[in-house]
């Protein structure tokens, strides 16, 4: 199956699997230590929002982060996929967000629960439209950049990611198979912070893919 016609996002939609601290100036920012393996988590595809939808606050939810991510859809079925072969799996890309409840999970982390509220909410994975593989020729040397009402706040390349595309690949899919249409999230680069009530988020990929979206609480 190919994905190089993929533009309706309803067709990526196997599973969503997150990093989480893949860029050592956001794991500081955050007061996080710098992770030695991937940090890997799962968002649920009922998160997927699409541009012209909102993204919603969710219930209880007092600091709702942004953190912009290069996405990348597979395309392939594979487990246990070596480091040189992982970029064939590999159909094509999305500029992705992968909102996060910040205060649901500092509390997580305190006390040693799962992300899964605070990474998983409706509306948590609000995606641009589908960047077929061509037209980005080097995923890890590439610009992403996020503005919240017109403030860049992120500014940051994908070549400063710890864990490279292909070794996250082959990484993840030592412990999960990869099925065509699902998605990887690669982390965020630094300056994430909180939006609220009304606020518009754009973001870029190199000249290549914008989305936006507005806040709303739910
Ligand atoms: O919440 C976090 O800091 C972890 C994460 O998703 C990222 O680094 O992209
Ligand atoms: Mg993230």
């Amino acid at each position: 199956m190919s994905y190089s016609k993929l533009t309706r996002f309803s067709e990526i939609g196997k599973k969503i699997i997150a990093v989480g601290r893949n860029y050592s100036e956001h794991a500081a920012e955050l007061g996080n230590a710098v992770p030695s393996k991937p940090i890997i988590f799962l968002k649920p595809t009922s998160s997927y929002v699409k541009s012209g939808q909102a993204i919603k606050i969710p219930n209880g939810c007092s600091s709702l982060h942004h953190e912009v991510e290069l996405g990348i859809v597979i395309d392939q079925k594979g487990c246990d996929i070596p480091e040189s072969k992982a970029m064939d799996y590999v159909g094509g890309y999305v500029l992705a967000l992968d909102m996060t409840a910040r205060d649901f999970q500092d509390e997580a982390k305190k006390k040693g629960h799962p992300w899964s509220l605070a990474k998983g909410f409706d509306t948590s994975c609000p995606i641009g439209n589908f960047i077929s593989k061509e037209s980005l020729a080097d995923p890890g040397n590439a610009h992403l950049w996020l503005k919240v009402n017109d403030t860049m706040k992120q500014d940051g390349n994908t070549k400063d990611m710890i864990f490279s595309i292909p070794y996250l690949i082959s990484y993840i899919s030592g412990y999960f198979t990869l099925e065509p249409g699902d998605l990887i999230l690669t982390g965020t680069p630094s300056g994430v912070g909180p939006v609220t009530q009304g606020d518009v988020i754009k973001a870029g990929l190199d000249g290549i893919s914008e989305l936006e979206f507005k806040v709303e609480q739910k």
